[in-house]
């Protein structure tokens, strides 16, 4: 990959279910090392965005690349080992199982040792790799803060933990480019805080760019180096913070403000609406 190639991008991606377009013409890019957050209002196309992202979904026209690569056909486990993560919207754990092997699932792609040298244990390098394999997740562990949790059952946590729970296992796979499904959803305040805390650490401290899709406003605002602004499936602006809260479409698309109470170069400040928008 070229130093300026772009981490990933999408071109002229369109999605439709039967008659409903839920992605149109969209086009946008994204640089290594950014948080990137994909907003809109209910139903704008943020989550089947995502979905092109990872794989889940396969548009009916244009591409996705990821670090140059045209991935387009590809699967979401192959995405999920060339280094694309994610969480979701709404919480994916086994609820039965630990913290410690809810984090543990799916980091098999990342072991190179296979269950032949895994029978010679204590002669290949099988042994070193768990070591440092285990050593990498105790570290996740102590970054979110869930020591105290990892040995409990999942699905006993509170959600805000259980949410960081989820973001610990997406982290064990090492993505270069995680995918973030409103990381706040349903969360009260303090957890919201401690949420976009570790998401900016993961962002600066483990240089994993990042995509978010989320509708506090408040939130997305502060933390976001860009945000892509989605209205009925089409791209409406994309830019700074500043830029897209500035931005006559985006009023409208969100407070629904009459088109002639607004135009494109009036420089109305809007106070970013707390909770969730739409
Ligand atoms: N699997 C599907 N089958 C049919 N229609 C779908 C499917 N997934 C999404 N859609 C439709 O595509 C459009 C975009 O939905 P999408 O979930 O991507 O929006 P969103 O911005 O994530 O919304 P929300 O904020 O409510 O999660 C909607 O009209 C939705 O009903």
């Amino acid at each position: 990959m070229k130093a300026d190639t772009p981490i990933f991008e999408a071109r002229h991606v369109s999605l439709r279910f039967g008659g409903v377009r839920a992605l149109t013409d969209v086009s946008f890019s994204i640089d290594k090392g950014e948080l990137f957050s994909i907003i809109g209002p209910n139903g704008a196309g943020k989550t089947s965005m995502v979905n092109c992202i990872s794989g889940r979904y396969t548009p009916t026209e244009g591409q996705i690349f990821f670090k140059g690569q045209d991935v387009t056909g590809m699967t979401p486990n192959n995405r999920a080992e060339i280094g694309i993560g994610r969480t979701f919207q709404n919480l994916a754990l086994f609820g039965h199982m630990t913290v410690l092997d809810n984090i543990m699932v799916g980091r098999h792609h990342l072991l190179k040792n296979n269950f032949l040298t895994g029978a010679l244990y204590w002669f290949t390098g099988a042994r070193t790799e768990e070591l440092a394999h285990r050593r990498e997740i105790e570290e996740i562990i102590d970054f979110l803060d869930i020591q105290h949790v990892r040995k409990s059952i999942a699905g006993t946590l509170s959600y805000g933990l259980r949410k960081r729970v989820e973001l610990a296992r997406a982290m064990a796979l090492k993505p270069d480019l995680i995918l973030l499904d409103e990381p706040m959803a349903g969360m009260n305040l303090e957890e919201k805080e401690d949420m976009a805390r570790y998401i900016v650490d993961l962002n600066e401290e483990y240089g994993m760019t990042v995509v978010m899709i989320e509708h506090d406003m408040g939130v997305v605002m502060d933390i976001s180096h860009r945000i892509m602004v989605l209205d009925f499936g089409k791209k409406i602006a994309e830019g700074y913070p500043e830029e897209v809260l500035a931005n006559a479409h985006v009023k409208r698309a969100y407070l629904g403000e009459a088109d002639d109470v607004l135009s494109d170069e009036d420089d109305v400040t809007v106070t970013a609406p707390a909770g969730k928008v739409a």
